[in-house]
């Protein structure tokens, strides 16, 4: 099979393999051209796109060409107007003459949108469609927010400090994220973040993935939002075991390691304890842990659902913390930088004649194009697999989030099962009321919360970089229906302490959601808990608390969250007089 139809093969992905692009190229053991070359060939394809599909709609070539398909088009077009080595194809191969004798008149359109768009030299031309400056017809739409690089350094194996002095040797620290954003890809600059320690934005355009830090594993690229859960969550070696309840690809695992490994004094022995379910994804979360040197901290429990996890277990007996991260419906990342778009030719503006030519003709072009539907003209790829969140349930939104939601509720009240487990961070990458704020209410409003004393992590308890954290969690008064009875106060001590992060904004971040729950010492771990099997009480939907419920709840809330103020005073008081 030649590089076209593979590469064409690969994007139709009719076997509906998971995963980013490019693992889905580097997973196949059929391909004959280099998945390198297919990689390439595919981003390039997609980011020329935005002007090719305008090319090919002009000349008319899906109506000429009848066995080209709108990917073959596009595929055959860009390399035979951008690519150095024009088709890489023998000379007689039936799609290299296909696309050939198109050539003087897609070259002479190309130009014409080139100039049309201002550009004197194809150079420049280039530049525009690299920074994704190019966006005919949308001149009057506010610019895009650009999406800084954020690089975490992996203090399980390196520091901030070394790598500033080596990787980023020579580069400025700008005091602005707004200076990076605008900076081009070759400028040596960069910000470091105020809310997370040891996380550096770079400019969106910069390619780091070949520098050695990249490639030992000192540095991980990981967006700001995607950093939140693991600092709230505040580990201490008072903490004991730590679990990560969905894990892979692992940037949370390990950012929870790099946390352990840089506290002062020995780690103690914690361990981190990731779950994954998926046992593809569990290969990518143990190659991680393992580029990340955080091996001896980790223990990979893969294919193991966290769900059937008995929190009774000796093995989990020192579990003093839980991360948990589940799948989503992903709605906070999409337009990410990590995502491409490729926008495809519609075949039925190749010529007036498509429409009546022979059913036999366009059935064979349906087939061709295996089951990339003919009217899809965008193709949406996911160019990373750590951006790469599972998105599980198909359908429509609403049921979609109804069924999310009753998972997520449902692995959070599991967590909260754990007997020594003091502190849970819940985490999303959805901007859905459904499956975040609405998720935390009900989790709070369930029996087992009650039972073992969990409470909200109230915003002036939380760690100093994301109590100064704006965004805070919003009430949809929807979602429960106009009755709900939850005080005002308690709503607005909730959302308070909820933490949001919006997509598109200045601050740089996806859109991404979460908050902590804690309970105290106090609080009676041995009153009888209903098992995992009434999970399903837990998932019912929540009709808000009872006036008898709403008054036990805040008191035992503010008893927790005082008795929890007291020891933090205290353990503060202790840490100071070891300085
Ligand atoms: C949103 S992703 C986690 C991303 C990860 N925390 C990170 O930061 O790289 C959710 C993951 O949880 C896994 N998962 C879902 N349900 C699970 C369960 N019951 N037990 C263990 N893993 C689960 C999914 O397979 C998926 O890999």
């Amino acid at each position: 099979m030649s590089l076209y139809y593979e590469a064409a093969a690969v994007l139709t992905n009719a076997e509906k393999v998971g995963g980013s692009l490019k693992s889905r190229i580097y997973k196949r053991t059929d391909l004959k051209s280099s998945p390198a070359q297919l990689f390439a060939l595919i981003s390039e394809a997609s980011k020329w796109s935005i002007v090719l599909k305008d090319v090919i709609e002009r000349c008319r070539l899906l109506g000429e060409e009848r066995k080209l398909t709108p990917l073959l088009a596009l595929l055959l077009t860009h390399d035979l107007l951008l690519s150095k080595n024009g088709v890489a194809a023998p000379a007689n191969h039936f799609l290299k003459l296909a696309i050939s004798r198109h050539k003087a008149r897609l070259s002479a359109e190309f130009t014409k949108v080139r100039i049309k768009g201002g550009y004197v030299t194809l150079e420049a031309f280039k530049e525009a469609i690299v920074a994704g400056v190019f966006n005919p017809g949308q001149e009057d739409l506010p610019k895009k927010v650009r999406h800084p690089r954020w690089v975490r350094i992996n203090t399980v194996n390196t520091t901030c400090a070394e790598q500033l002095s080596t990787t980023f040797a020579g580069y400025a620290r700008a005091s602005k994220l707004a200076a990076v954003l605008s900076a081009s890809g070759s400028a040596r600059i960069y910000f470091q973040d105020p809310n997370i320690p040891n996380l550096l934005a770079f400019p969106p355009d910069i390619d780091l993935s070949t520098s050695p830090a990249y490639i030992k594993g000192n540095i991980i690229f990981q967006d700001k939002a995607s950093c939140f859960p693991a600092y709230l969550l505040n580990v201490t070696p008072e903490d004991g075991d730590v679990i990560d309840g969905c894990a892979a690809p692992g940037n949370k695992t390990t950012h929870l390691a790099a946390i352990i490994s840089d506290q002062d004094g020995p780690a103690r022995g914690q361990t981190v304890i990731a779950f994954e379910r998926d046992k593809v994804r569990t290969g990518t979360l143990q190659k991680m842990v393992k580029l990340a040197s955080a091996d001896r901290i980790v223990l990979v429990k893969g294919g193991a659902d966290f769900l059937v996890a008995s929190p009774d277990s000796e093995e989990f007996s020192k579990v003093g913390a839980i991360l948990l991260d589940p799948s989503c419906s992903g709605s906070g990342i999409v337009g990410r930088d990590d995502t491409m778009r490729m926008r495809l030719p519609d075949p039925s503006s190749g010529t007036k004649t498509i429409s009546h030519t022979s059913k036999g003709k366009k059935r064979k072009r349906d087939k061709d194009t295996n089951g990339v539907s003919e009217r899809n003209t965008t193709l949406d790829l996911d160019l990373d697999d750590s951006a790469a969140e599972e998105t599980p349930v198909k359908g429509k939104l609403a049921e979609r989030l109804t069924a999310l939601s009753a998972f997520q509720l449902r692995i959070l009240t599991h967590a909260m099962r754990f007997p020594k487990a003091r502190k849970i961070t819940y985490s999303t990458c959805s901007v859905h009321f459904k499956e975040n704020e609405g998720v935390v209410f009900r989790a709070l409003a369930s029996q087992v919360a009650k039972e073992r004393g969990w409470a909200i992590l109230k915003r002036e308890h939380q760690v100093d970089g994301l109590k100064r954290w704006e965004r805070r969690g919003i009430w949809d008064s929807t979602a429960f229906g106009e009755d709900s009875l939850l005080a005002q106060e308690q709503k607005a001590e909730v959302c308070e302490a909820c933490i949001r992060c919006e997509k598109g904004t200045a601050d740089g971040t996806m859109g991404f959601f979460v908050a902590a729950f804690v309970r105290d010492d106090g609080s009676d771990q041995t009153a009888p808990v209903s098992n995992g099997n009434s999970d399903g009480e837990d998932e019912d939907e929540w009709k808000g608390f009872s006036d008898e419920d709403d008054r036990a709840a805040n008191t035992k809330s503010r008893e927790a969250m005082r008795r929890g103020s007291r020891r933090s005073k205290k353990k503060r008081r202790k840490n100071a007089q070891g300085k």
